[in-house]
């Protein structure tokens, strides 16, 4: 789901936030799955607040100023300033953008979230920040590929948005984990009208510390897209430094710097690095992209043909979006071929869970599939609590959380999984046998959700 999420109300500087535990911030985090995660607090740090933002004149000279030195941008450039936010599935962009929605900034941001995945998790966890922070409103967007029909939703989502210009001071884009952040960056060099009032501030990049290597190690577009991810970057957050010990972290960091040789890398847990870092930091840097790829301006005539007059998809290759959502794309000018086996799988069921059955049926599912299984996120409707779940799961990692209570809302459990050669019927079916009124056979096999050759 496509989603512009609230326009957050930035506070005061000094204030500071209180948020649920997350049970990783408590050393909560396992492997294994446990549904005992009690609620707690921890408090922020407060964060540096922003630069102000600068009102020089407007000026039309969109292409010329977005190449041209970052200082002399500050001077002449009113625009509004818009923060690309990418990684690989999971690596925390959700965190990073609901800590800049919490912090105390004084500033309002609106925010882009384009969601790979059948069922929109995100846009409720976001909504819940945004919340705690006073933000007001929330536009939702197709679900889909930004680099495809989805652009055009950004094309006309930011139009939208100029026309309660002054209610916002900046944009958050956080695409999906799976999307080369090019035909972002393109949409704000070339189309004119989007050019001329925003500019692009800098594209942010969250890398996971523990699982990036497997990502970069991999043959096909995995390791294609993070590797587009890191090279566009702007700022490298080295996120989840907790997961790895500092040798190893050197390593990686030395795998960044090959892939961009410029980017401060900033090591963090949590996605916590001052926002001054961050925000407002007119680091975008066309010359830098243009200099690893002399065609990525050229190569814009195609793409922003496309996004104005619709996508060829003969020339630009197959879209799989079938029962499961094959992301399959030969954008060949922009080589984002987008790997056809990863799919996405998303249940909407309702019905209260066992704990003990879930908790089974999650535990050999991190066993058999954990390393196919790029990300999986859902709200959960437990038996015995009135508060939503939620849980996240990267990898073989895990971590489980009560949310606020259900109150009016519908209760349904909404997952998503995404990875490798997943097998539709075989997740939904095993998922339903978590239900607590499910009937399972006497003579029932120990719970699997059976791993799916991946020739078959
Ligand atoms: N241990 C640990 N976990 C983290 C850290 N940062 C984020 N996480 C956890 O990693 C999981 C994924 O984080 P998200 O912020 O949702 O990642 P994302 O990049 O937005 O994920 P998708 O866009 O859904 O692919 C969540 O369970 C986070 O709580 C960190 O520094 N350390």
């Amino acid at each position: 789901m496509f989603v512009l999420a609230p326009v957050a109300q930035w506070r005061s500087a000094v204030c500071r936030l209180r948020v649920k535990t997350c049970p990783a911030a408590t050393g909560r985090r396992a492997r294994a799955t446990t549904w005992s995660a009690a609620p707690g607090t921890f408090t922020a740090r407060p964060q540096p607040a922003c630069r102000a933002a600068s009102r020089p004149p407007r000026t039309a000279g969109f292409l010329h100023l977005q190449a041209a030195d970052a200082s002399a941008a500050t001077e002449v450039d009113d625009r509004i300033p818009v923060s690309i936010l990418t990684g690989f599935l999971g690596s925390g962009k959700s965190t990073l953008l609901n800590r800049i929605l919490s912090a105390e900034h004084g500033k309002r941001f609106a925010v882009i979230e384009n969601e790979f995945g059948e069922v929109g998790i995100d846009d409720d966890l976001v909504r819940k920040h945004a919340l705690l922070a006073g933000g007001d409103e929330l536009f939702e967007m197709n679900n889909g590929c930004i680099c495809c029909t989805v652009r055009t939703d950004l094309i006309r989502i930011l139009t939208n948005l100029l026309q309660h210009e002054g209610r916002f001071d900046g944009i958050l884009i956080e695409t999906t984990g799976m999307a080369n952040p090019a035909p972002v960056v393109q949409t704000f060099l070339m189309h004119e009208d989007i050019a001329a009032r925003f500019r692009l501030d800098g594209i942010i990049t969250v890398v996971d510390a523990k699982h990036v290597e497997q990502h970069l190690d991999e043959s096909d577009g995995v390791a294609k897209e993070t590797v587009e991810q890191i090279a566009f970057a702007d700022r490298l957050l080295l996120n989840k430094t907790d997961l790895v010990d500092a040798g190893y972290l050197r390593h990686v960091q030395g795998r960044l710097r090959a892939l961009n040789a410029t980017a401060p890398i900033l090591p963090c847990t949590h996605a916590d690095v001052p926002l001054d870092r961050l925000i407002d930091m007119h680091a975008f840097d066309l010359e830098r992209i243009t200099e690893r790829d002399p065609t990525f301006l050229a190569m814009e005539a195609t793409t922003e043909a496309a996004a104005q007059g619709g996508h060829d998809h003969e020339q630009h290759g197959e879209h799989g979006h079938g029962d499961e959502e094959h992301h399959h794309h030969e954008h060949d000018r922009t080589d984002s071929a987008h790997d056809s086996t990863i799919t996405s799988v998303g249940i909407t069921e309702p019905g209260e869970l066992d704990v003990d059955r879930l908790n089974q049926w999650l535990s050999a599912l991190l066993e058999e599939r954990g390393a196919d299984i790029y990300r999986m996120k859902g709200i959960l409707n437990i038996r015995g609590t009135d508060r939503r779940f939620v849980f996240q799961g990267v990898h073989m990692m895990f971590e489980s959380m009560p949310l606020e209570p259900w109150g009016d809302q519908p209760r349904i459990n909404k997952l998503v999984f995404i990875g490798r050669d997943l097998d539709r019927e075989k997740l939904t079916h095993s998922f339903r046998m978590c239900l607590a009124d499910a009937m399972a056979p006497a003579d029932a096999e120990p719970m699997t959700v059976g791993a799916q050759p991946a020739d078959e």
